[in-house]
């Protein structure tokens, strides 16, 4: 049995027994914080936490470990509920073309964008496939990213597609980290069925699909619902379609236009909806008392200068709100969770305390965890950050690109850093 404990913590964030299962509104700007704090730590589990002062003391002292964070903060590790952090390769290239002044839908209508990537995806082999991608997540703990969810969408044949969900699978069973698995065939059109979309939704729903629950390598279903990419009927088809192999809807709407796509996620009773860089009032109207998240992703809005999501136009209206990194070669090449926050205070008016409800708690919702992660709980996995030495929990989003976070602990095990 191993035990840690942790002692003189500065600040315990999000903590609680009886949490509910996500913030919303004005309670996001609760940290449930406790100052001057210790928190136990039992094989893969939180068995006790509470203020210093109460600490009743462990009377079996063998193989305890103690950590001593004077001055230093310790949260539950983030979970990023929506990635595509499985691809063969970067694409400076199309950062050369939009810094010229293409967009990133003029050059997705040349061919590059997803295709590009599916292309480089297609040739790769899946060892290397997923070798690459362990190293590129594995250098997300470091900045205290404890699950992931991460999608497929660039294989776009039936081969290349389970290739990717292997992939994912033999992640799962690699790393430390908890991982969620979404199919996301309908992420664009390939080529060859520039002309035939039905072909391709017939190919999704009746080829992969089903191979896809065969072999167990989904847990989620999203799709692209976007001009030039798949319309409102298309989403809903697939959807249906996915249900029947009970997997849940995970969307990607509302990028670059609002068709409809928020309130027929909602009606399929979608775990979250993501994007939403363009939100109207239907929307928010639809999402009141659902049970769908409403997940921004500020690294795409800033990377690809679209807009930023209306964080506090959803906060008014009392609904809750995720945060994740959409970390994928285009439109997010990074997948850092601390710079997410900063961008949701700097561009979104988050405060610190929204955003970290935002990277913790509410997007373990938005992945289907909030059982066991994303809070300082009772038998909740002891999946946690230890931060530096910092003057309040406000500097992770205020010092921009720098790694506030010294320690991670996953499963109950001190993650060494990569030397
Ligand atoms: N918008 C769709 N999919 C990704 C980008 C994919 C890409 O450009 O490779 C996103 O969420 O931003
Ligand atoms: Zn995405």
């Amino acid at each position: 049995m191993s035990k840690i404990l942790i002692k003189n913590i500065k600040g315990l964030f999000q903590t609680g027994e009886h949490l509910t299962h996500f913030k919303k509104g004005k309670e996001m700007d609760n940290g449930d914080l406790i100052n001057n704090a210790f928190l136990a730590i039992e094989d893969d589990e939180i068995i006790a936490f509470g203020k210093m002062e109460d600490w009743g003391g462990i009377t079996d002292w063998r193989d305890l470990e103690v950590i001593d964070a004077e001055g230093k903060y310790v949260l539950p590790t983030f979970c990023d509920s929506h990635t595509h952090a499985v691809f063969a390769a970067t694409r400076e290239e199309e950062f050369e073309d939009r810094i010229k002044g293409l967009s990133y839908e003029e050059i997705a209508l040349k061919g590059g964008g997803i295709l590009n990537s599916a292309a480089r995806l297609q040739e790769m082999d899946e060892d290397t496939l997923f070798e690459e991608a362990l190293k590129r997540i594995h250098n997300l703990v470091e900045y205290g990213t404890g699950a992931i969810e991460i999608k497929s969408g660039y294989g776009l044949t039936v081969a290349a597609e389970l290739k990717m969900l292997r992939v994912i699978k033999r992640l799962k069973a690699a790393s430390p980290m908890k991982i969620k698995a979404t199919f996301l065939g309908a992420h664009a059109f390939p080529k060859e069925y520039k002309d035939n979309h039905e072909g391709y939704m017939d190919l999704m729903i009746n080829e992969m699909l089903p191979k896809i629950a065969e072999e167990n390598l989904a847990d989620y279903i999203d799709c692209f619902c976007e001009r030039n990419y798949f319309t409102l009927e298309q989403m809903n088809r697939l959807l249906e379609a996915g249900a029947k192999y009970n997997l849940k809807p995970k969307v990607h709407v509302n990028q670059f236009s609002i068709m409809g796509g928020v309130e027929a996620a909602v009606k399929y009773g979608a775990l979250s909806v993501d994007h939403l860089e363009e939100l109207d009032e239907n929307d928010i109207e639809a999402l009141k008392g659902s049970k769908t998240m409403p997940t921004f992703l500020p690294g795409c809005s800033f990377f690809l200068s679209i807009p930023y999501g209306k964080a506090r136009q959803a906060l008014a209206a009392d609904l809750p709100i995720a945060l994740a990194s959409d970390f994928n070669p285009g439109s997010t090449p990074n997948g850092n969770m601390q710079l997410i926050t900063s961008i949701a205070c700097v561009k979104m008016n988050m405060t610190p305390t929204e955003a970290l409800n935002a990277t913790t708690l509410n997007s373990a919702y938005a992945m289907g965890i909030n059982e066991t992660h994303g809070s300082i709980s009772i038998g909740k996995k002891a999946n946690i950050m230890i931060t530096k030495p910092i003057s309040s929990l406000a500097r992770i989003p205020y010092s921009y690109g720098e790694n506030n976070v010294e320690e991670v602990i996953l499963n109950g095990k001190i993650i060494k850093k990569e030397s």
